[in-house]
């Protein structure tokens, strides 16, 4: 077969492509080739073949010989790779795709062994025969043979596809071994590579389920060998074409594409399934082993990042106790964005140099643990700056409210958006850009919480609103109702209640202006209307309470029976006189007053229409308190009732009685003739006092003193002038005696003789000391 060089010219059918680049990137446009291949609905009807192995090793000679394939092949003068990535090609005249993949051990790649690692085991998992191609001499090395690269490679695919391959899909290893010269024979470099292959299976780290497995379980074996084919050309060709024939020839008994090998993709899918294995492989980590590079790369760039975290964490530090203290700081987002972008800036500076992908990777490192230490202070400003806003909040409540004529709901939305205001500015401020923090969820526990404050301050508002009218309605109703129940009448519910209605209607009226601008909902206002209404109804009852108690009721049914009884019909007090019918006016006084203690005793107007009704369900929690409206029209119970009419009797009678006797005191004046006695056994004596001039002088000066004492209006003074004199004599005689038993007390003491008689004595002494007595006696002696 003729060697085909990749830069002549291609049909379409053994045109190549390139699936994986050197940037280990999968093409998109595989589908497409296998459909200009001819391939895609041949369904199983196809196979897939790679080749493994170092670099410049024939590989992509034998592909091309053994399928007729036109991947590129090296120069015979310059020992340099030609493979880069993983190429595909259809065989010539058929259905297998054959994938030359980049050599291993190579020379261009230094130490990154990244990429053979991943194209070995995409190979591995994705071709049904796997070509393993090696020089003679390199059977029996460890590395040469790349036995440590195919133990990575066996270990990762157990790992990743070790139980899907269980199922179906083992692999055939064909090993061809190049440059047999023929010393060795074949069977004994078999039994090397078999040992060898069976070693390092023993050694791999199996999953636990697969850990009985064996290397048999999922690969098939087969080796062969070719003659040097610069030094016996002839048999080297020869030698190919016959494993061609094992590729080709499906009657021949040594065939080597079992349907055992076959995957079980469709054609069609091929492209996406191999696309998959690729992605499976790039993301697996334990292929990805640091070269010196990049351990060099993760040393520096750790001690970079260090050094960058230990200044900020300095910085952060200043800012965390202000911040948990529940301060607000000013321009945090700005200090945490210095420090952030210092930090960061000193890692690119001095890390930059490094390995690319662990430079990133640490970087990466780097901003999470600075945004996990900012997101705390973060978090720390917003709730701060929510605390701060809501008692602003109320604090612009609360002056919002002061005074009368405020407005409730626009004072509320001010302060509602100046809270979200100062909130989301502070917020704003506080953020740092390339960070995923999020402000706007506190911003709506705000609201939620600002809208109950406002809720309750509304409720608050009404509640006072109600008891300023409750106190307004008390003021107004006071005075009349007082007048109206002091003057009992049949019509006095009549005025009382209406007085009453007027001044509710009054009343709801000013709610009802007021509620307008506290946005309060139709059943808030039901539900205040009838608290309203039931508030100034115990406001009445309280005040008719007061003026239906027992003393102030009996004075009210006095003065009526007074005014009955004791008043003729223009309104002059009378004097009783014998022949009046004192009987027959207090009977009817007093009957007239005992009908008022029905009237009192219940709310009930003559006019029906003025009955005030008050439904007892209707809900109030502005007040609480135990409340019947039936029980509250009536004002005094028939036992009060009784009470009353008993009390008022005695004082009833009492007036009679004082009636009769102001008649009986007229009746029992001294009788005319007792003054001609009183002239007839008094001549004597007022002759004498006429006729004696001593005695006529003092009675002159009598009667003349007399007449000036009372002209002067001198009664007065003189009967208190007289009454002082009277005292102070009376004290100063006390004090004399007193004076005098002093002396006697202190007297020499007297004979034994004299004992009896004095101890009798001072037995009666001591009947006029008392203990204060002694005491002063004791002071005036010292
Ligand atoms: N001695 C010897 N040389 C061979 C044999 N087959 C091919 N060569 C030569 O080896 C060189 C490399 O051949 P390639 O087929 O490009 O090798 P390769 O393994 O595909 O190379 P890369 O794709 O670069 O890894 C070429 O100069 C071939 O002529 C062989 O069986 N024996």
């Amino acid at each position: 077969m003729a060697e085909v060089n990749g830069h002549a010219s291609q049909s379409a059918s053994t045109e190549r492509i390139q699936i994986v680049d050197d940037e280990k990137t999968f093409t998109s446009e595989l589908t497409g080739q296998i459909e200009r291949w001819g391939l895609r609905d041949s369904g199983f009807n196809y196979n897939i073949v790679a080749v493994f192995g170092s670099q410049s090793t024939g590989k992509s000679t034998l592909l091309n010989r053994l399928f007729g394939t036109t991947f590129d092949v090296m120069d015979e003068t310059r020992r340099q790779q030609t493979t880069k990535g993983i190429w595909m090609c259809r065989g010539r005249d058929m259905g297998v795709m054959v994938m030359d993949v980049e050599g291993t051990d190579g020379r261009e790649r230094g130490e990154d062994q990244d990429f053979e690692r991943k194209s070995a085991l995409f190979s591995l998992a994705s071709s049904e025969v796997l070509i393993v191609n090696m020089w003679e001499h390199q059977v029996g090395l460890y590395q040469g043979a790349n036995m440590s690269l195919l133990k990575t490679v066996f270990e990762v695919n157990l790992g990743l596809f070790g139980k899907k391959q269980m199922d179906g899909g083992r692999t055939l290893l064909l090993f061809v071994i190049r440059d047999h010269i023929g010393q060795t024979p074949l069977a004994n470099l078999q039994a090397t590579l078999v040992a060898d292959l069976n070693r390092i299976w023993d050694t791999l780290s199996k999953p636990d389920d697969l850990k009985d497995r064996k290397l048999s379980d999922y690969f098939d074996l087969a080796f062969t060998a070719l003659p040097h084919k610069i030094l016996v050309p002839e048999k080297f060709e020869l030698a190919v074409l016959s494993l061609r024939k094992r590729f080709t020839d499906k009657s021949n008994p040594d065939y080597l594409f079992k349907s055992a090998y076959h995957k079980r993709i469709p054609a069609d899918g091929v492209a996406f399934y191999m696309q998959n294995i690729w992605e499976q492989v790039q993301s697996n980590k334990d292929l990805d082993l640091p070269t010196q590079q990049e351990l060099l790369a993760q040393f520096r760039c750790d001690e970079i990042s260090a050094g960058a975290l230990a200044e900020f964490n300095e910085q952060a530090k200043s800012q965390k106790r202000p911040v948990e203290s529940g301060r607000v700081v000013e321009g945090l987002g700005e200090l945490m964005k210095n420090w952030r972008t210092r930090a960061l800036t000193r890692y690119d500076r001095d890390a930059s140099r490094y390995h690319k992908g662990v430079y990133t990777r640490k970087r990466a490192d780097l901003v999470s643990v600075i945004d996990s230490t900012l997101s705390p202070l973060f978090l720390g400003q917003l709730k701060n700056l929510h605390k701060l806003a809501v008692v602003a909040f109320k604090q612009d409540l609360l002056n919002g409210l002061k005074g009368d004529n405020y407005d409730f709901a626009e004072v509320v939305t001010k302060a509602t958006k100046k809270c979200e205001e100062t909130f989301s500015t502070g917020a704003k401020e506080a953020l740092v850009e390339g960070t995923d923090w999020n402000w706007e969820d506190e911003l709506e526990v705000i609201k939620e919480e600002i809208r109950g404050v406002a809720d309750q301050c509304r409720k608050d508002e009404t509640k006072k609103m109600i008891n300023q009218i409750e106190r307004n309605v008390k003021k107004i109703i006071s005075e009349p109702v007082e007048i109206q129940l002091s003057k009992p009448s049949s019509e006095m519910w009549d005025s009382v209640l209406t007085t009453f209605k007027e001044t509710l209607a009054k009343a709801e009226a000013t709610y009802l202006a007021k509620a307008k601008s506290f946005n309060c909902t139709e059943q808030e206002n039901v539900t205040s209307l009838a608290a309203l209404r039931k508030r100034s109804w115990i406001v009445l009852r309280n005040k008719i309470e007061e003026q239906t108690a027992d003393q102030v009721l009996l004075g009210k049914l006095r003065a009526h029976f007074e005014e009955q009884f004791r008043y003729d019909d223009q309104g002059v007090p009378r004097v009783w006189k014998p022949e009046d019918d004192i009987d027959g006016a207090f009977k009817k006084a007093k009957e007239e007053t005992l009908e008022l203690v029905p009237l009192y005793s219940r709310i009930k107007p003559l006019d029906s229409s003025l009955e005030f009704v008050l439904e007892d369900d209707a809900s109030d929690d502005l007040a609480n308190e135990e409340f019947e409206f039936s029980s509250s029209l009536v004002v005094l119970s028939e036992t009060k009732c009784l009470d009353l009419i008993n009390k008022f009797r005695r004082d009833a009678d009492a007036y009679y009685v004082e009636a009769k006797r102001s008649t009986v005191s007229s009746i029992a004046q001294i009788p005319y003739w007792m003054y001609g006695v009183l002239v007839v056994l008094g001549w004597n004596e007022a002759m004498a006092v006429l006729f004696n001039p001593l005695y006529f002088t003092f009675l002159l000066f009598g009667v003349a003193t007399a007449y000036m004492i009372i002209q002067l209006g001198l009664t007065g003074p003189l009967l208190q002038v007289t009454k002082s004199v009277a005292g102070e004599v009376q004290k100063q005689a006390t004090q004399k005696l007193r004076e005098v038993l002093t002396a006697d007390a202190a007297a020499p003491q007297p004979t034994q003789t004299d004992r009896t008689s004095t101890s009798r004595q001072s037995s009666r002494q001591s009947s006029y000391f008392d203990e204060d007595s002694e005491i002063e006696l004791k002071e005036r002696v010292q």
